[in-house]
């Protein structure tokens, strides 16, 4: 378990994180989404002892993480995938690593063998692909067989065939009982991936709830209605219980009734229909929706 309590991290004039609160529990994965610059990798590093809060605390299983005395046992985190020292074989580092935290070196070849690195094992690290390196990464996280993960942007920069095994990876690792964190900034792969989800913007918490939740609940999913008797059909559809907007451009937003029961409406009060369309928003444009006042620099032109 992951417990964020009122953090706050200021750099200078700069509020990246804002009182913010929440929980990440065991036996699922928890996404941790919002747009660039939100918050994310500095809440991450704070819950890692890497940054000291300006106030509010974080705790990983109910204490400091900068007080455990073998912390990879406890927490393992990916955070920045290009880290590793690129003359070094992969079972070097890892070899190294348990050595240093007194882990079993049997440890070693598990955690290779789990990431799909076995084969390149005694190969240099600088020759690796972003793929590879994040493979390493992920290795090095699992290496103290911890009960708590936190990856901040995985899936960044990989093909689909890595998207797909770190997407895959992360549901095992939950499944196992362990509390898995991820962040990202795509709300995407976070539908595909996480069973809850926490949204920040500016530093502070904007959603704490179930992905299935969240994606009922912020998707657009009206009934776009024309007709030559706009007022009357209005009329009409509100006395049936529906909730009617007038659209700019003439035409009815309707929802709380589906498109055959607005149909079934019209004709029978001989009202010519000249369009009926369903609406629905993508996830995504809902999740932009929600973070659009939060989002921290927006391109003036649409770009360059
Ligand atoms: N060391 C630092 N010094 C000054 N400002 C910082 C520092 N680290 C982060 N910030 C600022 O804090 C804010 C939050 O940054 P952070 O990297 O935590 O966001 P993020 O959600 O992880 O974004 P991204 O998806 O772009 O990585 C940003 O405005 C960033 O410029």
């Amino acid at each position: 378990m992951i417990e964020v309590h009122e953090l706050t991290k200021r750099y200078g004039s700069v509020t990246a994180v804002d009182r913010l609160s929440f929980a990440v529990r065991p036996g699922r994965v928890t996404g941790f989404l919002g747009p660039n610059g939100a918050g994310k990798s500095t809440t991450m590093r704070a819950i890692l002892g890497l940054d000291t809060p300006t106030s509010g605390r974080a705790l990983v299983d109910r204490v400091p993480y900068r007080t455990i005395d073998r912390p990879l046992r406890v927490v393992g985190s990916l955070l920045d995938a290009g880290a590793v020292h690129g003359g070094r074989s992969a079972r070097n580092h890892l070899e190294w690593l348990a050595a240093t935290n007194d882990l079993p070196r049997s440890r070693v070849g598990e955690v290779l063998e789990r990431t799909g690195l076995s084969s390149v094992a005694r190969k240099r690290v600088r020759g690796f692909s972003l793929g590879m390196r994040q493979r390493l990464g992920i290795a090095v996280a699992l290496l103290g067989d911890p009960p708590i993960l936190m990856f901040d942007e995985p899936v960044n920069g990989l093909d689909p065939e890595g998207i797909v095994w770190i997407r895959t990876l992360m549901r095992s690792l939950a499944s196992e009982g362990r509390t898995v964190f991820v962040s990202s900034h795509l709300m995407s792969e976070m539908a595909l991936t996480a069973d809850h989800l926490i949204v920040i913007g500016r530093g502070a918490l904007i959603a704490d709830t179930g992905t299935a939740d969240f994606i009922q609940s912020s998707s657009l999913n009206d009934v776009l209605v024309r007709t030559p008797r706009t007022r009357h059909l209005a009329d009409l559809l509100t006395a049936k219980g529906a909730r009617v907007a007038a659209e700019p451009d003439g035409g009815l937003a309707v929802t709380g009734l589906t498109t055959e029961a607005i149909s079934e409406v019209a004709a029978a009060h001989g009202v010519e229909v000249h369009e009926l369309a369903r609406r629905q928003a993508s996830l995504e444009e809902a999740y932009m929706k929600l973070t659009d006042a939060s989002v921290q620099y927006r391109a003036k032109d649409g770009g360059r």
